[in-house]
């Protein structure tokens, strides 16, 4: 299934996204990138039904809603601080009817490398830990569109990698994954394709880039 975004317009007190235009298919990941303040958050915010737009289509499969599809992961990981990572992810399973059995909610934490600290109230996480517990939902929940702002940002070298790798494989099971990164040699390792925002304008190129070549084309294009 490929999803079109036709001239998507939104405006604040500006235009922040001008009639923007792109494809999304499922098993790709696509690397969003942009200047501070070009768009990315509110891009993602828009597409996953948060804020409302101005103009614009969004085309896909006519018999499902759109934005029942997406799930959004904020740069600011919001979670239930009071509760523990097991108790966060046994509630978020109960409200999506996946009736997890404590053994599998604890073989799930431990794929996601979450385990040795999964029975801590989370307040006493580093950014770092509450980021994986976030990340942990969005693969727990299975959107058929996830959206990422911003999520490698605080995770340690390890951990990159390992995010890396199960984002391209969650891709590759029919799913769309979009991540917003400055991290460019990131974005060139994981991505299948690369959208770019600059001055409320979209352009999405295939990721043939290798060596420093996406930089150096981001640099020229942002
Ligand atoms: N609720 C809002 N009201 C008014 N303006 C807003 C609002 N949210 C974002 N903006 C403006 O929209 C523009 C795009 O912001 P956005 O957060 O989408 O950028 P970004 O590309 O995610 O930036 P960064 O890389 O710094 O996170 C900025 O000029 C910002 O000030």
């Amino acid at each position: 299934m490929n999803y079109e975004l036709r001239n998507i317009t939104k405006k604040y007190d500006k235009t922040v996204l001008d009639h923007i235009s792109f494809r999304l298919a499922e098993g790709e990941v696509y690397g969003l990138l942009g200047r501070n303040g070009a768009g990315k958050t509110t891009l993602m915010k828009v597409i996953s039904g948060m804020i409302p737009f101005d103009q614009g289509d969004i085309l896909g499969n006519d018999k499902v809603d759109f934005f029942s599809l997406v799930y959004y992961v904020p740069e600011t990981p919001v979670l239930l601080e009071y509760l523990s990572a097991f108790e966060m992810l046994n509630f978020v399973s109960r409200m999506h009817n996946k009736s997890w059995s404590k053994e599998q909610l604890y073989n799930f934490m431990d794929e996601q490398g979450i385990t040795s600290y999964s029975n801590d109230l989370i307040i006493n996480y580093s950014h770092g830990m509450k980021h994986q517990v976030s990340l942990a939902i969005a693969f727990l929940i299975k959107p058929k569109i996830l959206l990422l702002d911003e999520p490698l940002v605080s995770l340690d070298p390890i951990n990159i990698q390992h995010m890396r790798d199960q984002l391209i494989n969650y891709a590759r099971q029919g799913n769309v994954v979009v991540i917003s990164t400055h991290m460019i040699p990131i974005a060139q390792r994981v991505s299948d394709e690369i959208l770019i925002l600059s001055n409320g304008k979209m352009t999405q190129v295939s990721n043939t880039f290798i060596d420093n070549e996406l930089e150096k084309y981001v640099i020229n294009n942002i």
